[in-house]
């Protein structure tokens, strides 16, 4: 594979692309983006990325980086999962949590899966991060996602939504991930 210069971060959230142009600063490759809101299949996170990544990669004729988000309830074996959006949709954030009202096991985990494709037809890669936590009653700004009813571990008590940006990247799973990414655009994308 030749060495990268620049590749296109496909995605259709705002916040998503704040996150991951904070996180990487500089990481030695040009980061542009693109907002395609592309077709999602259903399935694992893993096939839901890598098909994100390949459609991204026909849609601009070059190398891409795209991400999948999962907020997964143990209490329920990982659902909602990846289609966390859609409950999102039809619950609010507000009572989201009301899932799991006939559960004791709050516990929750958030899962990011960056896909890279380098080209229309070229190969997949992917680089997941992981971050646990529980669910909780919405605290806090309520301006990203399921932010408010998220409490990190290793949080303080604080929902992602009640800390700082700062102490949410240095911990969150986009950051995990892309650590991941990060080295691996560190090797110029080989
Ligand atoms: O750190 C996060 N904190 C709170 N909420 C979050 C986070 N990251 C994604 N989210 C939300 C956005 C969407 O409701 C769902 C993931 O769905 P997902 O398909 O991956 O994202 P999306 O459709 O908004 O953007 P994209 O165009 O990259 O697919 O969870
Ligand atoms: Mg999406």
């Amino acid at each position: 594979m030749s060495s990268l210069d620049s590749l296109i971060f496909v995605t259709g959230n705002k916040n998503k692309l704040a996150e991951v142009q904070a996180i990487l600063g500089s990481a030695g490759v040009e980061i542009k983006s693109q907002a395609i809101d592309l077709v999602e299949i259903q399935g694992t996170t893993q096939e839901i990325s890598a098909d994100k990544a390949r459609r991204a990669a026909l849609a601009v004729n070059g190398p891409v980086l795209v991400e999948d988000t999962c907020l997964c309830f143990n209490a329920l074996n990982g659902l909602p999962g990846p289609y966390i959006k859609h409950f999102l949709t039809s619950l609010t954030t507000t009572h989201l949590p009301t899932l799991l009202a006939g559960f004791p096991d709050k516990s929750a985990y958030a899962l990011c899966t960056f896909a890279f494709c380098s080209s229309p037809g070229g190969e997949v890669l992917l680089f997941e991060g992981r971050t646990e936590g529980r669910v909780v009653e919405a605290r806090g700004s309520g301006d990203f996602g399921w932010d408010s009813v998220f409490e990190p571990v290793e949080g303080g008590g604080e929902t992602y939504a009640e800390m700082s940006k700062e102490k949410k990247n240095g911990i969150s799973h986009r950051y995990r991930a892309l650590e991941k990414v990060k080295e691996f655009l560190a090797r110029g994308g080989c």
